[in-house]
């Protein structure tokens, strides 16, 4: 697909949509991308009379919607996005700007206004790159906007007044949906058709295009400056073409050189760029005018041979509860934490060092601290605790990697090479070895927490009376469902070494909605009756004669109009996004892991029906679907 290496450029990058707009969400969703969204509670109230042309006003406020959520989520949730991504649209007419109406006699006014008149939409949008520094944040800007023509015909008032009490101008600028009823007032629209809806799609693609595959610098002497973008079409980008590109991408950073320009000679964001950072890699002419590739960094590449260190180096302060120490009682200097931990000073200050350097500490003459992000995700108690999937990724995940090449070459799992035993075997100690269980309970029990509100709330599942989690191990998600369902009794099944365990992992306090653990076996046992069942993370694990079993079982159960909720990183149709679940798949379980029509094929196939896809842009992904009514 060709549009694949532009917004490609987003898939390993935490994006977040700053705006409420469904129309927002909904066109970038379309396209694949993946985002948190974030709506901005930046106030509309600019001076427009300040700003010298309308459309200045709305690259403004998109500025500022973004930077507002770029800088909460840095300062109160201590996430930093990557990109923060701002829109606001607005309708100019006699140069006038239009807004949202904020009743109807306002709505009222500005249809008249716009009737049988044209008019300009313009979108503003600004693309914000964030990053963290000494825990500062920084935001290089690239902002831009799109007008589109838009003629009205001559409408009757009561035609308007009909429109107006549909209730749809209510939450759009100029007080109009052309998407929906509103299209019917519309003769014409002359430029881009989803700019009015809210989101110039293809000017943000051509904006990327140009942030992350800048032509070379031997177009620079005989481009026009203009803020057009340099690459005009996607039709030529493919990853095999942009070799190149990809070896001068830097994390975050918009391709400027030294004077603010693009490398394409362009002024970068002449229509408004806040920060300009220095120092990139652009290649290099040689006497005659032809590009060198010496100055190029490959950092992706570089960021790839080093990542395996900074993983094993969190694994390994993680497993000697290194942050745990430090929650309690940092700030401390290495030797007291070696003192406590039991470990040589030397190899502790290395470790925390890299640490630091990989942003989970923070170093002081007073000693080593935890970042907030540390506290919450790193430390075996923390709100988000993962401490449980890091010891499994450690100790299960980590060896098997290290035979990835045998793996491969055999295409099977290695578990005789890793741990000396074959699966069976290994399976016998998941049921003997206490801790090899509570060990694989808290892993999952750590990224259920973590996935549970995304995919609880994926859809509206307030219709449903009673669902089972299967498979549902700790009753996290369980937990999660009951506190935003709280009519819906949800009941746990799992096997009953599992549910024999699952007393350490329950929420404390009384006010969570009760969950009730049933032990079986899903392909042997009976299900309980539920009119909502639910798979999650479980069907990429099994190979298909054992998913045959299971669905066919859950088929035969649900009655018409029952529903099965399945939550898996969904891939994309090439099978290449997003890469946790691609890199996954190396683990080499008989299972697989499946595209969104994969999963629809299987789940048609096994008398469902309605097969509904959520892609969160998170780390987990759902699926809906219902059992098909019995023919008559
Ligand atoms: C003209 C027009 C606007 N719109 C919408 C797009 C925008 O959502 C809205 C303009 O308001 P905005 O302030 O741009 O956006 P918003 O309030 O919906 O969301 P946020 O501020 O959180 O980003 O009008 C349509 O859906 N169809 C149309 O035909």
């Amino acid at each position: 697909m060709v549009l694949n290496p532009v917004l490609g450029k987003l898939v390993s990058k935490r994006v977040v949509l700053a705006s409420a707009s469904p129309r927002r969400q909904e066109i970038l969703t379309n396209v694949g991308l993946r985002f948190e969204v974030v709506p901005s509670w930046f106030k509309e109230t600019l001076e427009k009379s300040s700003f010298a042309a309308p459309y200045e006003y709305a690259v403004e406020t998109a500025k500022q919607k973004a930077l507002e959520v770029a800088n909460r989520m840095h300062v109160k949730h201590l996430r930093t996005p990557d990109v923060v991504i701002g829109a606001d649209t607005i309708v100019t007419v006699d140069e006038q700007i239009l807004e949202k109406p904020v009743d109807k006699q306002d709505a009222y006014r500005m249809l008249s206004r716009l009737n049988g008149k044209e008019h300009s939409v313009f979108t503003g949008v600004a693309i914000i790159h964030c990053s963290s520094k000494d825990n500062q944040l920084e935001t290089e800007v690239t902002d831009f906007y799109e007008e589109t023509k838009v003629k009205f015909s001559d409408l009757s008032e009561e035609l308007l007044w009909e429109y107006i009490h549909s209730g749809e101008p209510m939450d759009k600028a100029g007080g109009y949906g052309i998407q929906a009823l509103g299209g019917m007032l519309v003769e014409y629209v002359h430029g881009d058709f989803l700019n009015v809806v809210g989101f110039p799609l293809n000017h943000f693609c051509k904006k990327l295009a140009e942030l992350y595959y800048p032509p070379p610098k031997h177009n620079v002497q005989h481009k026009k400056y203009d803020s057009i973008p340099s690459v005009d079409t996607f039709e030529n980008l493919s990853d095999g073409e942009s070799e190149s590109s990809d070896f001068t991408e830097h994390k975050g950073a918009s391709k400027l050189d030294s004077s603010g320009m693009c490398s394409s000679g362009a002024i970068c964001n002449s229509e408004n760029n806040s920060s300009i950072k220095t120092g990139f890699t652009v290649p290099l002419e040689n006497q005659n005018g032809v590009s060198e590739s010496a100055a190029k960094l490959p950092s992706k590449i570089l960021e790839l041979m080093d990542g395996f260190r900074a993983s094993k180096a969190m694994f390994v302060a993680s497993k000697l509860k290194m942050f745990d120490h430090l929650k309690d009682k940092g700030p401390l200097k290495a030797v007291d934490i070696a003192n406590e931990v039991g470990t040589s000073v030397c190899g502790t200050e290395r470790l925390l060092d890299a640490c630091a350097a990989l942003g989970l500490l923070e170093k002081t003459p007073q000693g080593y601290s935890n970042t907030d992000s540390a506290n919450t995700y790193l430390t075996s108690d923390g709100e988000c605790s993962l401490h449980g999937y890091i010891i499994h990724s450690n100790d299960h995940i980590w060896p098997l990697f290290t035979n990835l090449e045998s793996a491969v070459k055999e295409g099977s799992r290695q578990n005789h090479r890793a741990f000396g035993k074959k699966a069976e075997d290994l399976f016998k100690d998941y049921y003997h070895s206490q801790e090899v269980k509570q060990r694989f309970m808290a892993a999952m029990h750590s990224i259920a927490q973590l996935t549970a509100r995304d995919v609880a709330t994926a859809f509206d599942l307030s219709r449903f009376k009673s669902a089972c989690d299967l498979g549902g191990c700790t009753g996290a998600l369980a937990h999660e469902l009951g506190q935003i369902y709280p009519n819906l009794k949800v009941t746990v099944f799992d096997l009953p070494e599992v549910i024999a365990n699952t007393s350490y992992f329950q929420p404390p306090g009384q006010n969570t909605a009760p969950v009730t653990f049933i032990s079986g076996d899903f392909f042997k046992d009976d299900l309980p009756e539920a009119d909502l069942y639910i798979l999650s993370r479980i069907l990429h694990d099994w190979p298909d004669e054992k998913i045959h079993v299971l669905l066919s079982k859950i088929s035969a159960v649900c009655k018409p109009g029952s529903a099965l909720l399945v939550a898996e990183i969904v891939l994309d149709e090439q099978k290449t996004h997003p890469p946790r679940a691609v890199l996954q798949s190396l683990s080499m379980t008989e299972g697989k892991q499946r595209s969104g029509s994969e999963y629809k094929q299987l789940l048609e196939k096994y008398g469902f029906t309605n097969v509904q896809i959520k892609i969160t842009g998170n780390l987990l992904d759902a699926v809906l679907c219902f059992k098909k009514n019995l023919s008559p």
